[in-house]
């Protein structure tokens, strides 16, 4: 049912979604109620007064076949996995075969899309237009499987995990570190590593070529940004270990020709760490290509989630990561009850967003805002709905 139609049903409609096939959550102490007269499609809330826009954009994020990346990250609960999954929707639904992939450890896209889509690999999401994938990459689980292969089979099959990985490379190289010691005491960033791994498969695998759209649901600030900063690290530790390995290379064969008189062997451990390095490079240079790839922060209007917003436009700003859009979710409505309450909570709202606007980094963003909204948002019904509100 289309939205404006909702909404011209009574004057003060409780959102109808049970003709959406969305699960409804019971509020106990209140339930909030819009009011037609003062909130109009798309839910921008007319009273508050932030230079907040009526579009997202959708139309340029939409436009042309060339694959692009979103990724959705911002505080722990403000709605990142429901944005992200409501965008790969309404991708899907305007012709685009999209992937969506959730980095973080504690994944929701299952309940997001109230479909099972664990297991680590892509999932079919039922019920939209062109193709939706999901995948749920699952670090910690798979960390857990590679020690437990690795404690099983000796180690033996601990290269071909990391090779399922994407880190065979990796695997041939760090062989005799003791990988399962590493593993009790993983290094900052490993979850992140594998997470990145996946986004190197997708960038080589022919599997892959289909999806022209991509959309991280991220984890929350942190660990995001850690996942942002490791290619560099990572290239920069490749680069410390190729000079290492060269050298004992070049030492070794050198010893090699005094002795046996043999030609130096070419070293294909190196051009291997050449091409890891070559991946990382790429996988970098992507997230920081303003033509395919865009961050956009979710945040709700709240003291505590709007600084760390700021903090995070900062750090990705410092990345040079492209970021433009920040959206601002579960904006209260003015109330038109007695209700104390709401009354309180939006003005305190009321406060959270003026700091947006008054913070010179969140203030260059395309600030959008969704309302909250009296029912949980869950199944592809649900999140068609949110999309539409919300990817204008
Ligand atoms: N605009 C909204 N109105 C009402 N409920 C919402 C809205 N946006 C999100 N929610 C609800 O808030 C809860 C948290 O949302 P979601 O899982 O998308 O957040 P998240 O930022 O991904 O959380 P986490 O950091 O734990 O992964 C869910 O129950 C979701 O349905």
């Amino acid at each position: 049912m289309a939205m404006a139609s909702l909404f011209h049903k009574t004057s003060k409609t409780h959102f109808y979604f049970s003709l959406l096939n969305v699960t409804k959550r019971s509020f106990s102490s209140f339930s909030i109620s819009f009011d037609s007269r003062t909130l109009t499609p798309p839910f921008q809330v007319r009273s508050v007064t932030t230079p907040t826009e009526a579009f997202v954009g959708f139309d340029e994020m939409v436009s042309g076949t060339q694959r692009k990346y979103f990724m959705l990250g911002g505080k722990g609960g403000v709605g990142k996995t429901s944005c992200a999954a409501s965008l790969a929707v309404k991708f899907a639904n305007n012709g685009h075969p999209t992937l969506v992939v959730s980095t973080d450890p504690a994944h929701s896209l299952s309940d997001s899309f109230d479909q099972d889509l664990t297991g680590g690999a892509l999932v079919p999401v039922q019920g939209v237009d062109s193709p939706l994938y999901a995948l749920e990459i699952n670090p910690e689980k798979t960390r857990e499987e590679f020690r437990a292969t690795s404690q099983l089979h000796g180690g033996s099959g601990v290269k071909d995990l990391m090779g399922s990985l994407g880190l065979g490379i990796l695997a041939d190289q760090l062989g005799e570190l003791k990988l399962g010691e590493l593993l009790d005491t993983p290094p900052p960033g490993l979850d992140e590593a594998i997470a990145i791994s996946k986004v190197m498969q997708f960038l080589e695998s022919k599997d892959y070529s289909t999806f022209s759209r991509i959309v991280f649901d991220t984890a929350p600030t942190g660990h995001t940004l850690r996942l942002l900063s490791l290619p560099d690290f990572l290239d920069a530790s490749i680069g410390k270990m190729m000079k290492l390995k060269k050298k004992i290379a070049s030492a070794t064969s050198a010893l090699k020709s005094m002795f046996n008189k043999e030609e130096p062997q070419r070293d294909d451990a190196s051009d291997k760490l050449e091409q890891l390095r070559e991946r990382m490079a790429n996988v970098r240079d992507l997230f920081r290509d303003s033509e395919t790839t865009e961050f956009i922060i979710v945040t709700i209007p709240t003291v505590m989630a709007v600084n760390e917003s700021s903090r995070l436009c900062a750090s990705l700003k410092k990345e040079t990561i492209p970021v433009r859009r920040l959206i601002v979710n579960q904006v209260l409505p003015p109330s038109t009850s007695e209700c104390k309450f709401c009354v309180m909570r939006r003005k305190d709202q009321m406060r959270a967003l003026d700091m947006i606007i008054k913070d010179p980094k969140l203030a260059s963003l395309k600030i959008i805002q969704a309302p909250l909204v009296d029912v949980e948002i869950r199944g592809v019904a649900g999140l068609k709905f949110m999309g539409d509100m919300v990817w204008k």
